[in-house]
């Protein structure tokens, strides 16, 4: 098992040519916000946003239009019951779902909608409900995508592994990646107070970093977002995920210095400085 180290920031992150537009650092899709949770995907888009996509949407339902524009009016806004939400979706570089999603039955439909319209050219995140949802119906999981990146925390990923919390083991989690996605090209981001990425070439990477004040309702749901603007702009790579984890904790980190918590939205706003210090 390798540490994630601030090297992957150096890595990652690269100065933008002067002769670049928005269409060049990609175009991110998050789906999630239900009537009661519309804050998990105002957050996962603001870290979108902050975190350099060049393009992004949100498909929501309607009653969290208001308040997406009125925090981000750079992100884009289509109501989740829009018939051209499919067409939208097959113009993605990547797709966020899940943040504040619910698990009714229309969350179930367009669980299903994503899963048979997205393609071999696309990244798929999925983060929270969306996992519940693949959690239940295996059928939910696409064959044909580019690349499928799981954000579960412990209980999220009991539900969708079957393995208790206690028994999260190295070797188990990487036999159930295997299980889960038998031909996607995936990766596991298994949160906690010390987040494991897997892959399914048996690496394993543990973040050293992060703290407890940034046990905060919402900390997941901007992860999502930042791994949605890193994969978006900098390719669909391993190493975009372990630097989208290793900033969020270490833009947590900072902010923890002199403040007992850690807002979610703090982070996000804290990255586009983060990400010029290294840029190169
Ligand atoms: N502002 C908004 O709109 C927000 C909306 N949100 C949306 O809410 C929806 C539900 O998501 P969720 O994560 O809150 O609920 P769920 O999946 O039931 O997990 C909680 C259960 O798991 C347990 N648990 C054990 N280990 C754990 C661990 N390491 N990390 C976390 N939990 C752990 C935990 O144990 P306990 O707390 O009881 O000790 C509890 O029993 C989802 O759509 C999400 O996007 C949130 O993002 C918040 C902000
Ligand atoms: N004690 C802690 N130390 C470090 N990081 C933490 C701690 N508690 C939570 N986090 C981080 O906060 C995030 C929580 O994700 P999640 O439970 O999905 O939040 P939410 O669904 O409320 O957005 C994860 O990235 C996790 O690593
Ligand atoms: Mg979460």
């Amino acid at each position: 098992m390798a540490e994630i180290t601030e090297d992957i920031l150096t890595k990652v992150i690269k100065k933008r040519p002067s002769n670049s537009h928005k269409g060049n650092y990609g175009r991110v899709l998050l789906i999630g916000g239900s009537e009661n949770y519309g804050g998990a995907i105002i957050m996962a888009a603001e870290a979108a946003l902050n975190s350099g996509a060049g393009l992004i949407s949100v498909a929501t339902h309607a009653v969290n239009l208001d308040a997406l524009h009125a925090r981000n009016p750079e992100v884009m806004f289509i109501d989740w019951r829009d018939r051209n939400l499919v067409n939208l979706m097959k113009k993605m570089d990547v797709i966020v779902c899940g943040p504040g999603l619910g698990s009714g039955t229309f969350a179930l439909q367009l669980m299903s909608t994503i899963c048979q319209n997205i393609s071999q050219n696309q990244i798929l995140i999925l983060d929270a409900s969306a996992l519940d949802m693949i959690s239940q119906d295996a059928k939910l999981i696409p064959t044909q995508v580019g690349l499928v990146v799981i954000t579960p925390h412990q209980m999220e990923w009991q539900r969708l592994s079957q393995i208790r919390i206690s028994y999260q083991t190295d070797s188990a989690n990487l036999d159930a990646l295997k299980k889960i996605f038998p031909t996607q090209n995936a990766i596991l981001v298994l949160k906690s107070n010390h987040t494991h990425v897997y892959t399914k070439s048996n690496q394993i990477f543990v973040n050293p970093i992060g703290n407890p004040g940034m046990a905060t309702g919402g900390m997941g749901d901007t992860l999502a977002g930042i791994i949605g603007g890193f994969t978006a702009q900098f390719g669909d790579s391993l190493d975009s995920v372990l630097a989208a984890v290793f900033i969020h904790s270490l833009a947590g980190d900072k902010i923890a210095e002199n403040n007992y918590v850690v807002r979610p939205t703090e982070i996000s706003a804290m990255l586009p400085q983060l990400m010029s210090q290294y840029a190169n």
